[in-house]
């Protein structure tokens, strides 16, 4: 015999009628409170009260509450749960709405509604037993072998699930120590089952009639288990022989094919990027933080947005050159040879960079300052640090520092950053791939300073020497030695160079060009390299010094050669349209040879006039090559002279002033 005597539920309860869903016994549910009934119930009984026995309410499944309490109460249904509310959300705005954590405790029955408003109160028969101390063994003894033949069902199902999951370990646990006469409700209510078969177990008032209800709802989970199962293991079956016929199935890849599911080329992946951190020589502290994050991905499930972060940190890693490099070539004779067919004049800048060439070839691992070539644009700079990069052999890479204002641009952001990315050195040495390539800081002097902190200070410890060997990249968070690298810096003005920065870099001036020198550079490299660059060669185009003259002095005003340039760009690209509308011609004419025979062919030649690069009638000839630009095709392509009509209006301006 029990030693305890059942708990009682109050004799009279407030209703909660619901639609939703059926609470049972021993389960949670939440429910949404928003006709004025059960509105009216939440806050006098829940928000009011403050006895326990106040938050204990009769809930009424399957009971639709007309939206406006003037309306009659709808018929109930018969049998309910009582409820305990164990939590009240909601808000007044903009309509009263609120939301019931409730807990099931017993079945009721209405014995009859006492009233109706403002909510209804009904006095109730309490149904099942409520023990404080089940004893387990009698209530077995009771139920006999229905109630075993449901426990075994119960166990089954739940071993069936996956136990490494703490909700299934612990439901495990509640099998044995739970009343079994409770059984039933809570596994209803876990299973997946309708509302009306839970409806149904709820008006099962006779525990063995629920037993009864309840054990075909148990076999047909475990059947639908076993099936998903059995499907997972064909599946599983089926990516085990893809992975084997995979290597096959790429060698005879059939364009069209069905592509692999991205699921199984995620794992493959996983395997690829395992093998590849393995293999890799990165330094062994960046190893260890490969291996913990390889462990964590693997963890991880695929939806999760970490997941594809850590992939991209991982695929970093491995692609970085940790020990790859290039070896120098280190010739001071080719060196000088390279550096002098590359560019005219520059004497001062290009002795210097010869010395200091001269010195890594005596003494490697040279850890002198970083050379910083400073002039007006278009004189040449960043060109010098591409043939530095070519004489020695290494790789080139431009860092554009203009504009730059947050240090995150050069050191990264940290990966706990929402679109975290390495900094520029790191990206630069990703792109490069080798740990020894010349990186040219271009336009130091235009760096920014924001709230996001200090460019400048974060180069600081790039440039130095005694410092970058442990570069710590705030992305990577493991140190990459830069040691190797050749920084070269070039900047348009010291003046606005950050001092600590200026101090670490030996300045070397780079000052305009004469006319003279601008010609030279013209005809010995400008003019070259755009014929080429349009396809043009020199038997097409000729431009004769004066006219390099007169585009220096009338149509450019600067001291590097970069507007020049553009100019023999646009020449180029007139004369390219002559050329070839003048290859479509003589086809033409070639093919009315065929027609009208020889003696005719002469006589249009007879008939041809020299003509202007830019008046181009249809019926015109091919232009005679090469085609020369003198001053008037000059005007015609670039238009009047620039600063010739400067100078007409300053002089005009000067005579009507000593007029005045
Ligand atoms: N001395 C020279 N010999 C041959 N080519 C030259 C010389 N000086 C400049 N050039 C050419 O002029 C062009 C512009 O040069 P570059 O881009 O290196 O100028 P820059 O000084 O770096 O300009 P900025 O300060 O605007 O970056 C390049 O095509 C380069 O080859």
């Amino acid at each position: 015999m029990s030693s305890v005597s059942p708990i009682q539920i109050p004799g009279r309860l407030p209703l909660l009628l619901t639609n939703e869903g059926v609470l049972l016994p021993g389960s949670t549910m939440r429910t949404s409170v928003d006709s004025a009934r059960n509105l009216q119930l939440v806050r006098s009984r829940l928000l009011k009260g403050t006895s326990l026995q106040s938050t204990i309410l009769g809930v009424i499944p399957n009971t639709p509450d007309p939206a406006s309490d003037a309306q009659d109460l709808p018929p109930l249904h018969r049998i309910g749960t009582a409820a305990l509310a164990v939590q009240v959300v909601g808000s007044n705005w903009p309509k009263p709405h609120y939301t019931l954590l409730i807990t099931g405790l017993c079945r009721f029955q209405i014995v009859q509604v006492l009233k109706e408003k403002p909510y209804p109160v009904a006095e109730v028969e309490q149904l099942d037993r409520l023990e404080e101390f089940p004893n387990t063994c009698k209530t077995r003894e009771e139920l006999g072998e229905l109630s075993e033949q449901f426990y075994k069902y119960a166990v089954q199902l739940v071993e069936m699930l996956d136990m490494s999951v703490p909700a299934v370990a612990k439901l495990r646990r509640l099998l044995d120590s739970l009343p079994r006469e409770a059984l039933p409700d809570i596994l209803t209510s876990i299973i997946r089952t309708s509302n009306k078969e839970k409806l149904q177990i709820l008006d099962a008032v006779s525990l063995e009639e629920r037993f009864k209800m309840t054990i075909p709802l148990l076999v047909r989970q475990i059947e639908g288990l076993k099936l998903l199962q059995k499907t997972r293991k064909h599946k599983q079956d089926d990516d085990k022989r893809v992975i084997a016929i995979r290597p096959i199935r790429r060698i005879t890849h059939i364009p069209g094919a069905l592509e692999d599911d991205d699921e199984d080329e995620d794992n493959d992946d996983i395997v690829m990027l395992e093998r590849k951190i393995r293999t890799s020589s990165m330094p062994e502290q960046a190893h260890k933080v490969c291996v913990k994050e390889i462990k964590r991905l693997k963890k991880m499930p695929q939806s999760m947005p970490e997941y594809a972060l850590t992939r991209n940190y991982l695929e970093l890693m491995v692609e970085l050159p940790w020990n790859k490099s290039t070896t120098d070539r280190l010739d001071i004779r080719a060196a000088r040879i390279l550096l002098d067919n590359d560019h005219y004049a520059m004497e001062k800048l290009k002795k210097r960079v010869l010395e200091y060439l001269a010195v890594r070839q005596l003494k490697n691992n040279l850890k002198g300052p970083i050379l910083c070539f400073v002039g007006p644009p278009g004189v040449g700079k960043t060109s010098v640090g591409r043939s530095v990069a070519k004489t020695l052999g290494r790789e080139f890479h431009r860092i554009a520092l203009g504009g730059v204002c947050d240090q995150s641009d050069i050191r990264g952001h940290r990966r706990t950053y929402v679109g975290s990315m390495p900094g520029r050195i790191i990206n630069g040495l990703k792109t490069v791939g080798v740990n020894n390539p010349v990186f040219l800081l271009d336009e130091v002097d235009k760096l920014g300073k924001s709230l996001q902190g200090d460019p400048a200070a974060a180069l600081l410890e790039v440039l130095d020497p005694e410092q970058n060997h442990n570069f710590t990249d705030h992305y990577l968070n493991v140190a990459f030695d830069l040691s190797q690298v050749l920084f070269i810096a070039t900047a348009n003005t010291t003046a606005t160079i950050p001092p600590a920065l200026l101090d670490r870099m030996e300045i070397i001036q780079v000052p305009g060009y004469t006319q003279e020198e601008k010609i030279e550079i013209a005809h010995r490299h400008l003019i070259p390299k755009q014929l080429e660059q349009h396809g043009l060669t020199p038997q097409q185009i000729q431009i004769p010094q004066v006219t390099t003259l007169d585009i220096i002095t009338r149509y450019t005003r600067e001291a590097g050669v970069r507007s020049l340039d553009r100019k023999f760009g646009a020449i180029c690209r007139a004369v390219a349209v002559k050329v070839a509308e003048g290859q479509h011609k003589e086809a033409k004419l070639d093919r009315s040879d065929v027609a009208e025979g020889e003696g005719c062919r002469e006589q249009i030649l007879e008939d041809a006039k020299p003509e202007s690069v830019s008046d181009t009638p249809d019926l015109a000839l091919p232009p005679e090559m090469p085609i020369l630009i003198d001053f008037h095709a000059l005007k015609d392509i670039l238009g009047p002279p620039m600063y010739e009509m400067e100078v007409i209006v300053l002089i005009s301006l000067l005579m009507a002033s000593s007029l005045l």
